[in-house]
C-alpha cells in the first residue's frame, strides 16, 4: 500500500487547472512504495505520477529534491522530470500536503538483477556522479556517518529482541566507522539506489527514482550503498562477485573510482550496511507487526555489515 491520502476527482481537477496538461483521463493509486502517496495519472497530454509527500519525507528539502532531479533530467540522465505549472512551479499543495506531478517513465524494477542489469545500474550511477557537481547546492545527509551513534542509541536496546547477534553487529559497525575517510570527493548523491529505485526495460535503465534521501556525501559511499543493495542475496548471506564486478565495470565506464576511493570501499560498505541496519531496526521496533506496511529485515543488512568487516577492496569490486 502507498495511498495514504485519497485524492477526489474534484481535488485533482483543481490541481490540473494550474497546468497545461489537459484533463484527467484516468487516475489510479499505486500500491508500491511506503514513503508517499503515489497515483498514476493519465491526461490528454500523457502519463504522469502524482506524488503527495507524507510525513516520512523531509518537507523542507522538497524544493531541493525537485531542483536536483530537474538538474539530472536537464543533463540528459534517465531521471523523471518534475512538471512545472503555468507559474513555473513544480511543488504544489494538495489536500494540505506538498505534492508534485512527475513525468511517467516506462520500466519495471527488478528484484533479482542479472550482471547485465547491475552493469547498467553502475553506468547510470556513474553518470549521476559525473553530473551532480554542476548542481552546486549542498544538503546535509541527516542519515550520514555523523548521525549513526545517535541513531544506534535510539534502537540498540530493542535490537536483541530482533536477533541476539544484532546489537554486537551494530556496535562493531559503529567502531569500524568512527574514523571516517577524509578528503575523498563529495557531491550530491542518491544514497538509496536499491533495485526498486531503478526502472528498467530489459537491460536498459529507463528511470532512476526516489531521490528523497539524496544529499551531499562521499561519492564512494554512494557507490558502497549501491553495492550493498545490488550485490548480495536478499537475506544478505551471500555476496555475488559477478554482480559486483558488473556494477564496478558499469561505473568505471562513466565515472569510476580513484585508488583512494577503492581503498576505502570496505569501510564505506560497513557504513552503508550500518545505515540500513539502523533505519530498519528503528522501523522494526516502531512499526506494529500487523501494520499494512511490511517491515524490512534488519538482519539482511547486519549480515552484509559482517561481510564488509572482513572484505578487501578487490572483494567489493568482485575481483
Ligand atoms: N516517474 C515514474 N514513472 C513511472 N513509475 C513511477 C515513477 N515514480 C514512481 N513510480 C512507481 O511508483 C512506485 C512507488 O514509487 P516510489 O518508490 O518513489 O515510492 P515511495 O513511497 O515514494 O518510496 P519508497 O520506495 O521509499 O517507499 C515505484 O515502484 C514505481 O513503480
Ligand atoms: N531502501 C531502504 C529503505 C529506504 O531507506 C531499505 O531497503 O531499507
Amino acid at each position: 500500500m502507498a495511498v495514504y491520502t485519497q485524492v477526489s476527482a474534484e481535488a485533482l481537477a483543481g490541481l490540473l487547472s494550474g497546468y497545461d496538461l489537459g484533463d484527467a483521463l484516468s487516475f489510479k493509486g499505486i500500491a508500491e512504495g511506503v514513503q508517499n502517496s503515489n497515483y498514476l495519472l493519465e491526461t490528454s497530454r500523457g502519463r504522469f505520477i502524482l506524488t503527495l509527500y507524507e510525513h516520512l519525507v523531509d518537507h523542507a528539502a522538497l524544493p531541493w529534491f525537485l531542483a536536483l532531479t530537474t538538474h539530472f533530467a536537464d543533463a540528459g540522465l534517465p531521471v523523471p522530470r518534475p512538471v512545472r505549472d503555468r507559474q513555473g512551479e513544480a511543488l504544489q499543495t494538495l489536500l494540505g500536503r506538498p505534492a508534485a506531478i512527475i513525468e511517467f517513465v516506462s520500466g519495471v524494477s527488478v528484484s533479482t538483477p542479472t550482471p547485465a542489469q547491475a552493469q547498467a545500474a553502475g553506468a547510470a550511477l556513474g553518470r549521476l556522479h559525473g553530473s551532480a557537481p554542476g548542481f552546486g547546492k549542498a544538503r546535509e545527509n541527516d542519515l550520514g556517518q555523523p548521525h549513526w551513534p545517535a541513531m544506534a542509541a535510539r534502537c540498540l536496546e530493542g535490537a536483541a529482541a530482533i536477533d541476539p547477534q544484532l546489537p554486537a553487529l551494530i556496535e562493531a559497525g559503529l567502531r569500524a566507522t568512527r574514523d571516517w575517510p577524509a578528503g575523498l570527493p563529495t557531491t550530491e548523491v542518491h544514497t538509496d539506489l536499491f533495485p526498486d529505485n531503478v526502472l528498467m526495460l530489459g537491460d536498459t535503465v529507463t528511470g532512476l527514482i526516489d531521490f528523497y534521501f539524496a544529499a551531499t556525501d562521499l561519492v564512494a559511499y554512494d557507490y558502497a550503498v549501491t553495492h550493498a543493495a545490488w550485490c548480495f542475496s536478499a537475506d544478505g548471506r551471500d555476496h555475488d562477485p559477478a554482480l559486483a564486478s558488473a556494477l564496478a565495470a558499469g561505473h568505471a565506464g562513466t565515472r569510476g573510482l580513484s585508488a583512494d576511493e577503492i581503498a576505502a570501499l570496505p569501510q564505506l560498505g560497513v557504513g552503508a550496511a550500518l545505515r540500513f541496519t539502523l533505519t530498519r531496526t528503528h522501523d522494526w521496533l516502531n512499526t506494529p507487526a500487523d501494520a499494512l506496511v511490511t517491515r524490512k529485515d534488519p538482519m539482511a543488512f547486519a549480515r552484509r555489515l559482517a561481510w564488509y568487516l572482513k572484505a578487501t577492496p578487490n572483494m567489493v569490486l568482485g575481483r
